[in-house]
């Protein structure tokens, strides 16, 4: 018992435990402040985590679905790199996070130190991932225009909301469908901020190691390193593509030309043959303009050059206006 406690109290030294506490208390005037839970309170939740309490496994670890005693639903992560190099990250994902409230952000409730590869402990959110809401969907429940519609416009507003109203602005570097999860009404909230940084506040841009995923992956950051949140603008102009296509960001079973879907987008609106392209199962009479008004906006998100890509507050409200029209 005395050999492991002493091995928890190592691995929360070596997983920034101190550092994190520190950080934590300076930001405690704020108040919502994370939690630190032990290891004990998590394997309870978790059912030991019970296979059956998996939620999915991403490209970082396995998600499982906890309760806590007070009845709370949770996901736990349990990331896979437990080396020394990933504590930073880690420890940055909890300062980042711990400081957001937005109702279109998944919060972060805490995290356990006490494992050797550190937890977070994250707002459950039950209706899973806008990926399997758009393509696993049946024949007989696709989702509406209006409701693509609804969720672009959360998603923008939790984006832009991360870009100019946290001090300092936080870019998130990994939007994709599979980040964007959907709650028991049906709105979104955007999650996954591994790999999202602070930026200086006396610098633009950062440079830093290229990270993101394939077919959302903004090419002029990939090209230069130099991060902005224009590169999250051209992630979520592909999001908005496949709103409006119901087709993937990336699919190896479409000829060669198509593979990619936003230079296949692209290269469709230049011929303007936009509707040869766009979903018909949602298209009809009455949203047809905005559809229109949506490709045009999301054909500027893509563009390469990010200076010419509009601010994700311009995208929040112009897609806001767009709901307008009929
Ligand atoms: N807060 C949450 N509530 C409910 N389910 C969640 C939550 N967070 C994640 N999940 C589920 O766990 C899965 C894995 O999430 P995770 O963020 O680790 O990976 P990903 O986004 O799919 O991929 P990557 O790690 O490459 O970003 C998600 O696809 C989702 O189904």
């Amino acid at each position: 018992q005395r050999k492991l406690n002493r091995l928890k109290q190592q691995n929360f030294k070596q997983n920034g435990g101190v550092l994190l506490r520190e950080q934590l208390s300076k930001h405690e005037e704020y108040g919502e402040i994370a939690k630190i839970f032990t290891l004990e309170e998590l394997k309870k939740a978790t059912n030991n985590y019970h296979e059956s309490r998996i939620l999915g496994r991403g490209g970082q670890g396995t998600v499982y679905k906890g309760l806590l005693p007070d009845g709370r639903s949770v996901a736990i992560k349990k990331s896979l790199i437990g080396n020394q190099s990933q504590v930073q990250p880690f420890i940055n994902e909890v300062i980042v996070l711990s400081q957001i409230n937005h109702r279109n952000v998944v919060k972060l409730l805490g995290c356990c130190l006490e494992t050797q590869v550190p937890l977070l402990v994250y707002e459950y959110v039950r209706n899973g991932t806008l990926f399997d809401y758009l393509h696993n969907a049946t024949h007989t429940s696709i989702i509406s225009w209006e409701a693509r519609l609804k969720i672009a416009i959360e998603a923008a507003e939790a984006l832009s909301y991360l870009h100019s109203a946290a001090s300092p602005p936080i870019i998130h570097r990994d939007v994709k469908l599979t980040n964007i999860l959907l709650d028991e009404n049906y709105n979104a909230k955007v999650s996954d901020f591994g790999a999202s940084r602070l930026i200086p506040s006396n610098k633009e841009q950062v440079t830093t190691l290229v990270q993101g995923t394939l077919g959302y992956l903004d090419p002029e950051y990939f090209h230069s390193s130099q991060l902005t949140e224009k590169s999250d603008v051209y992630s979520f102009g592909v999001v908005l593509i496949e709103l409006l296509t119901g087709l993937k960001a990336v699919s190896f079973e479409r000829p060669e030309h198509e593979r990619n879907l936003s230079l296949y987008f692209v290269s469709v609106m230049k011929e303007e043959l936009l509707l040869d392209i766009v979903d018909g199962r949602v298209l009809n009479d009455k949203n047809i303009k905005q559809l229109k008004e949506v490709a045009t906006l999301a054909r500027r998100c893509v563009r390469l050059k990010g200076k010419e890509r509009p601010t994700m507050k311009e995208v929040a409200s112009e897609l806001q206006g767009l709901r307008a029209i009929e």
